[in-house]
């Protein structure tokens, strides 16, 4: 069997299409992959990473205001679609999956136009556009959001929950923090805007660490995503905290192995995208959010309310988060063993390990049922 994966731009679309190649190829070792993405997404960097054959579409996003540069948009998204039909008539796909992103487009337009089997995965409690259009075209979509259902054709769409790779839930806690460096006894706390970082959090963040420097109790991983890195690090300075002299501060660009600092993690302090919390609530760890304000339809901050109303996080809108708050309400939670507890018990309840096991075998019917 042959299958195209298409999804782009940030993390939150790249690795649930990674998942569900792994658990297709599982299923059948046999099974041929190819990945569509951009040369400029963070899935030109991953997916060949993951051995996953890689091809690319020349393709970007319409600004949602009149602008001439939208005609340069208009004109290689026709050249993307011819491009989507060239590389579906010579790879031949049994079935072609769509993980949202707008280099998706074409090439999931173009194969529901040719009939070949298609099935969109969307992540979010809110659709985006991509996914909006492309749900009249596609066989099948799955969601990760009861609220997005609404959105779609009751007939095709199926409530799975988001897809989240194997290893999220492969390391114990012993095990992360020893292979991270961590100490066992100190609470680990994970920091992470998510996968291009998040500027706000980061400059949040020293004056937590201002208080907490050198604490014999609590520890801090904390990932500025690449663009965000030496800021984070010049911030430090300014506040008087000293990276070197810090036992319990460690800060990285970005992680290539996530999973294994969930497995640490005690308590999260993140954005709300929706792979990243499919990850939190896989492993039921409590966490601080703060939504990010600008990804469309403010869709952030209604990922973060479903978690807020089971009681499984708390949230900071953007527009409030200071140093002090975030000081406030992660000191809350440290001090309250019984409030963490809680919320770890409320997180796990909202996790669907079983919801990548479930698309694969969506994805495979829709090929059989086609053949
Ligand atoms: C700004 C924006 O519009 N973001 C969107 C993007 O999220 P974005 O990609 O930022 O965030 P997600 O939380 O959905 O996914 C991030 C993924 O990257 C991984 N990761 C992250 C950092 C790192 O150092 N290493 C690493 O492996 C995480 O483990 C996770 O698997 O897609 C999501 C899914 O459609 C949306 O919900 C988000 O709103």
């Amino acid at each position: 069997m042959k299958f195209i994966f298409s999804g782009g731009g940030t993390g939150g679309h790249i690795y649930p299409a990674i998942t569900l190649i792994e658990n297709i190829k599982e299923r059948d070792p046999k099974a041929q992959m190819l990945y569509v993405g951009t040369a400029k997404g963070l899935e030109a960097d991953i997916v060949p990473k993951a051995d996953i054959p890689f091809r690319t579409i020349d393709i970007e996003g319409f600004a949602r205001h009149i602008t001439l540069k939208n005609f340069v948009v208009l004109g290689k998204a026709v050249a993307g679609v011819m491009k989507a039909r060239s590389i579906l008539k010579e790879y031949r796909p049994d079935a072609v999956v769509g993980t949202g992103g707008y280099v998706s487009g074409p090439l999931l337009l173009t194969a529901s136009l040719m009939g070949i089997p298609t099935l969109i995965q969307d992540q979010n409690a809110i659709p985006g556009i991509t996914n909006k259009i492309l749900a009249r075209f596609v066989s099948k979509i799955a969601c990760g959001y009861e609220s997005a259902r609404v959105h779609f054709p009751p007939a095709k769409t199926v409530l799975t929950g988001n897809p989240i790779r194997k290893d999220v839930l492969r390391y114990s806690r012993s095990e992360a923090v020893q292979e991270l460096g961590l100490s066992k006894t100190k609470k680990t706390v994970l920091i992470t805007g998510g996968s291009r970082g998040a500027r706000r959090i980061n400059e949040a963040m020293p004056a937590v660490y201002k208080q907490y420097f050198n604490n014999e109790a609590v520890q801090f991983l904390h990932v500025t995503g690449r663009g965000e890195y030496q800021n984070v690090i010049n911030s430090m300075k300014a506040y008087n905290v000293d990276l070197e002299k810090a036992d319990n501060i460690f800060i990285k660009p970005y992680l290539y192995n996530m999973p294994m600092a969930l497995a640490a993690a005690d308590i999260t302090v993140a954005r709300a995208g929706a792979i990243g919390l499919a990850e939190v609530t896989a492993r039921g760890i409590p966490s601080i959010l703060v939504p990010y304000p600008y990804a469309a339809e403010n869709h952030q901050e209604f990922n973060a309310r479903a978690l807020v109303e089971k009681k499984a996080a708390v949230m900071i809108l953007n527009s409030e988060l200071t140093g002090q708050r975030l000081l406030k309400e992660l000191t809350d939670l440290l001090l309250s063993e019984e409030k963490m507890k809680t919320m770890a018990l409320a997180s796990k309840t909202m996790g669907h390990p079983e919801a990548a096991a479930n698309i694969t075998d969506m994805i495979l019917a829709m090929v059989v049922s086609k053949a």
